[in-house]
């Protein structure tokens, strides 16, 4: 497995916010993570991209414990869009996306040809190659985010979280980045609100309620107007849509 969790559990204070989470993505593949505000989906990637240790379990990244890692080891493989990331500093967009070079140098290696070639692909794939020298406090909320992808692409990474990266796109930009990762020779594991995207561009789906797993499977399987009722706690009618024959929710 490219990237696998068993028995995560993670408190703050007397609550338990991670409860026991185990699963496993294998290479290449995406793993939608669901659930309502609060059941856990941050703080769960957080563990999983190593910012946060967990307080039982563990994460093995190709049956290697993380926290046996060093930092820089794990920023060459794994890279981590966070749902709030900030960046103050006004910095050319370029820049921003250089960043994500930081963890394949050294002091003694020099920024190469290569690096440029990386990081100009990154910002294509996003559709802000045109707003490279632009400064980063200029950017829309929607450029920004997909600045920050482009910057964790530019790490070329072999596993990718997303936090809800499709927060603040336009409908046109939500799609192109959701084929954007499923697409990807990448393992992804991407925190999604949309459960119509989830059905469209995940090949597999993981439920949280309240810090705990309550439905895994294929999107076929995990999106069921029962489930949609009994964790959402919303009506549904689903269909099997006849334009790309996924599942279709329609709310009522
Ligand atoms: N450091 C912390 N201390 C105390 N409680 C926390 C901490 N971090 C998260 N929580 C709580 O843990 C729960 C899960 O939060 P988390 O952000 O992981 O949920 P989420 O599923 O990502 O939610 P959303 O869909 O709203 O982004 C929430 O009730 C939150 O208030």
């Amino acid at each position: 497995m490219s990237i696998s969790a068993k028995n995560l559990c993670w408190r703050a204070g007397k609550k338990t916010i991670v409860d026991n989470v185990s699963l496993e993505v294998a290479r290449g593949q995406t793993l939608g993570l669901l659930g309502p505000n609060g059941s856990g989906k941050s703080s769960l990637l957080r563990i999983l991209a190593g910012l946060r240790r967990p307080d039982d379990g563990s994460v093995m990244l190709d049956g290697r414990d993380v926290a046996t890692l060093r930092k820089k080891a794990l920023a060459q493989r794994v890279a981590f869009v966070e749902q709030h990331a900030a960046t103050e500093a006004n910095i050319r967009v370029r820049d921003v996306v250089k960043l994500g070079r930081i963890p394949h140098h050294s002091p003694f290696s020099p920024w190469s040809h290569n690096d440029d070639e990386i990081v100009t692909a990154a910002l294509d794939r996003v559709g802000m190659l045109e707003h490279s020298e632009q400064g980063w406090q200029s950017l829309s909320g929607g450029e920004r985010q997909r600045v920050h992808i482009a910057r964790a692409l530019a790490q070329a990474p072999s596993e990718i979280l997303l936090d809800e990266p499709t927060n603040h796109l336009d409908i046109h930009h939500q799609m192109q980045l959701m084929r954007l990762i499923s697409e990807l020779p990448v393992t992804s594991i991407v925190a999604i609100h949309d459960l119509n995207h989830a059905a469209m561009f995940c090949d597999a789906l993981v439920v949280m309620q309240k810090g705990q797993i309550v439905a895994r499977g294929t999107p076929d399987d995990v999106l069921t107007e029962a489930m949609l009722a009994e964790v959402f706690q919303v009506r549904a009618r689903i269909e099997i849509s006849p334009d790309h024959g996924k599942k279709h929710i329609h709310f009522l």
